[in-house]
C-alpha cells in the first residue's frame, strides 16, 4: 500500500504539471500544433501512469437496484486472500458460529498476485450529497471495490485473472454456505434503492431424507430426480430449456410436505424463498420478487389453493363481465371494491413468471407448491413443464413407520411391529400422528411402551373411522329411503292426477 501510495502522490504532481502547461499552451498555440500537442500529451500520461482500474461497484442496473454477485463474490475471494497483507477488516460470524469471516474494510488496500504479475485491489466507499449533518453512517453510501493493473497485461488480467477470482470466491462462498430462508416484505417499503425485497433468517432445519418417512423406492426416485436436475446445467443449455425444475407436493395435512421441502434444500445446499402470495399486490411485483432471487434456490408456494383465488379467478371474472350490464346495487359493490384492494394476482401473472421469458434469468431454481387439495387446483398450473413432477405424500405405510421408529426411537425391529403393520394397512394416519404417538413423552416410557401408544391410538383412529363409515352409510340409506318415499309419492299422486283429469272429462 505505501509503494503504490508514494507512487500516486508523485505522479499527482507531475499530472498537475502538465494539466497547467497543457492549459496555457490552449491559449498561445495554434490549432494544428495543439493537436499535436494533445497527441503526445496523451501519450506521456499513459507511459507516467500505465496502469488501469476498473471498478465493481455493489449496487448494479438502472437505479443500483440489484446487488451484484461480482462485488460480493470478489470480497470473499479478497477476504479468503489477502488476510496476508491488508489491515483493516470487518468481521462477520458465518456458518455454526465458527471462525467469523474477515471482509476488506473501507479505504483499505491490498495485493494479490497471478502468474507472477502484480495487482492492486482497494475498497471505497462515495458518501452521497448530504443536505443535513448526522454523526451516523448513512444507509445510501456506495461501496465499491477497484482492481488496478499494469496495462501491459490488460489480456492476462480481464481474460484468466477475474475468471480465476471469480471461481474461486464462488467456492469459497459455496464452503462457508449458510442456507438463508427469504420471505418478501411487503411492498410499501420497497422503494429505498437499497431495502431489499425479501428478508432472510439462517436457514437450519434438521430435515433430511434419511428422516423423512417415505417408501424407499419412492425416495430413490425423487433423490434421483434432485440429482439429475442439479448436474443438468449442459443438459438443459442444449435441449433449450431454462434450468429449473417445478414439483407439486400434494396430500393431506401432517404428511410431509413441508418437511420434504426442507429435506430438499439441505441435500441440495439451496436457499429457500418462502413466497406469501397474499402479501404481493399485482403482476408486477411478483415479478420483481423472481427477479430478485438469486440461482441456487427453492421457491415455494405453500398451500397454493388457499394463498389466491387462483381457480376460481378467471371464472369469476367471466362472471363479472356477464354481471357488469346488469345494476349493482351499492353494498354490493363496496364489498367487490374491498375485495380487490387485497392482491390482484393472476393466474396468468403467476404462470407467466413461472415459465414466461421472466423465469429465464438465472438457472438453477426450484419451484414447488403445496397443497392438500390437489383436484382443486386449475390444470394450467399444474401441466407438466411447469409442475414437472407431481408427488403424493400420503399416509403413513409401514415403510414410512420403520423410519419413524428408527428415528425416533433407535429401532430396526420389535416384536410389536407386525401388529402394527396390520393396523397401518387398515388404517388412514398421517406420519405427523405416528411421529407424535411414538415420541416418548416421559423418561421413564421404554419403546414397548411407546409403540404400544402408537398401536392404541391406531386401534382408537380405526375405531372411529368405522363409525364414522358406518354412520355414513345409514345417512345415505335414509337418504335413499327417502328419494324413494318421494318417488312413489309423485308417482301415487301423478296416478290420482290422471284419474281426476279423466273423471273430470267424463264429468264433462
Ligand atoms: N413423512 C414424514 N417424515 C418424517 N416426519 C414427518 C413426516 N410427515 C410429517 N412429519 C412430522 O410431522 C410434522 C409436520 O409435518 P409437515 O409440516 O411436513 O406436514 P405438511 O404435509 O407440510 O402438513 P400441512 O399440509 O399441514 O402443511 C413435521 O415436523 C415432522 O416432524
Ligand atoms: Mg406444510
Amino acid at each position: 500500500m505505501g509503494f503504490m501510495g508514494d507512487l500516486w502522490a508523485q505522479l499527482g504532481s507531475i499530472m498537475a504539471t502538465f494539466l497547467f502547461v497543457y492549459t496555457m499552451s490552449e491559449r498561445f498555440v495554434p490549432p494544428l500544433f495543439l493537436a499535436y500537442l494533445r497527441k503526445y500529451t496523451h501519450k506521456i500520461s499513459n507511459f507516467l501512469y500505465p496502469y488501469i482500474r476498473i471498478h465493481f461497484y455493489e449496487f448494479t442496473g438502472e437505479r443500483f437496484f440489484k446487488r451484484s454477485q461480482a462485488f460480493t463474490t470478489i470480497q470473499t475471494y479478497l477476504s479468503a486472500n489477502s488476510f496476508q497483507r491488508a489491515k483493516s477488516f470487518k468481521a462477520e460470524v458465518v456458518k455454526d458460529s465458527q471462525t467469523p469471516l474477515l471482509t476488506m474494510a473501507e479505504n483499505e488496500e491490498t495485493t494479490d498476485e497471478f502468474q507472477g504479475v502484480k495487482l492492486w485491489w482497494s475498497s471505497s466507499t462515495i458518501q452521497p450529497n448530504q443536505q443535513s449533518f448526522s454523526f451516523y453512517p448513512t444507509s445510501n453510501e456506495k461501496r465499491f471495490l477497484t482492481l488496478t493493473f499494469h496495462k501491459r497485461y490488460r489480456d492476462l488480467i480481464t481474460g484468466s485473472y477475474l475468471k480465476h477470482v471469480l471461481d474461486e470466491g464462488k467456492a469459497i462462498a459455496l464452503k462457508n454456505r449458510q442456507l438463508k430462508l427469504y420471505t418478501n416484505n411487503p411492498s410499501s417499503g420497497w422503494y429505498d434503492y437499497k431495502s431489499t425485497k425479501w428478508s432472510h433468517t439462517i436457514f437450519e432445519h434438521p430435515s433430511t431424507f434419511e428422516t423423512l418417512a417415505m417408501e424407499p423406492k419412492k425416495k430413490q426416485e425423487i433423490l434421483n430426480d434432485l440429482v439429475k436436475f442439479q448436474n443438468g446445467k449442459e443438459y438443459y443449455a442444449k435441449i433449450g430449456k431454462a434450468w429449473k425444475r417445478g414439483y407439486l407436493l400434494y396430500g393431506p395435512p401432517g404428511t410431509g410436505k413441508s418437511s420434504m421441502i426442507a429435506a430438499m434444500a439441505n441435500f441440495l445446499n439451496y436457499d429457500i424463498y418462502d413466497l406469501e402470495l397474499t402479501a404481493v399486490k399485482e403482476n408486477a411485483e411478483l415479478r420483481k420478487l423472481f427477479i430478485e432471487t438469486s440461482n441456487k434456490s427453492i421457491m415455494v408456494i405453500e398451500d397454493i389453493d388457499c394463498s389466491l383465488d387462483l381457480t376460481g379467478q378467471r371464472k369469476k371474472k367471466q362472471k363479472k363481465d356477464d354481471d357488469d350490464t346488469e345494476a349493482k346495487d351499492p353494498i354490493t359493490k363496496k364489498a367487490e371494491e374491498e375485495e380487490n384492494k387485497g392482491s390482484k394476482v393472476t393466474l396468468s401473472g403467476l404462470l407467466n413468471c413461472i415459465d414466461g421469458i421472466w423465469s429465464a434469468c438465472g438457472g438453477e431454481r426450484i419451484i414447488i407448491f403445496t397443497t392438500n387439495f390437489v383436484d382443486k387446483l386449475d390444470p394450467a398450473l399444474i401441466r407438466r413443464g411447469r409442475m414437472d413432477k407431481h408427488i403424493e405424500l400420503s399416509y403413513c405405510c409401514f415403510e414410512a413407520f420403520k423410519v419413524l421408529a428408527k428415528n425416533y426411537l433407535g429401532v430396526e425391529f420389535h416384536e410389536l411391529f407386525p401388529k402394527i403393520e396390520k393396523l397401518l394397512e387398515e388404517t388412514n394416519m398421517a406420519p405427523a400422528d405416528v411421529a407424535e404417538n411414538v415420541m416418548p413423552k416421559s423418561i421413564d416410557e421404554d419403546v414397548h411402551t411407546c409403540l404400544q401408544n402408537l398401536i392404541n391410538a391406531l386401534e382408537l383412529t380405526k375405531e372411529e373411522a368405522k363409525k364414522k363409515a358406518e354412520e355414513e352409510e345409514k345417512g345415505l340409506k335414509v337418504e335413499k329411503e327417502k328419494e324413494e318415499y318421494a318417488q312413489q309419492e309423485v308417482k301415487a299422486n301423478g296416478k290420482s292426477g290422471e284419474d281426476v283429469e279423466e273423471n273430470g272429462s267424463t264429468i264433462e
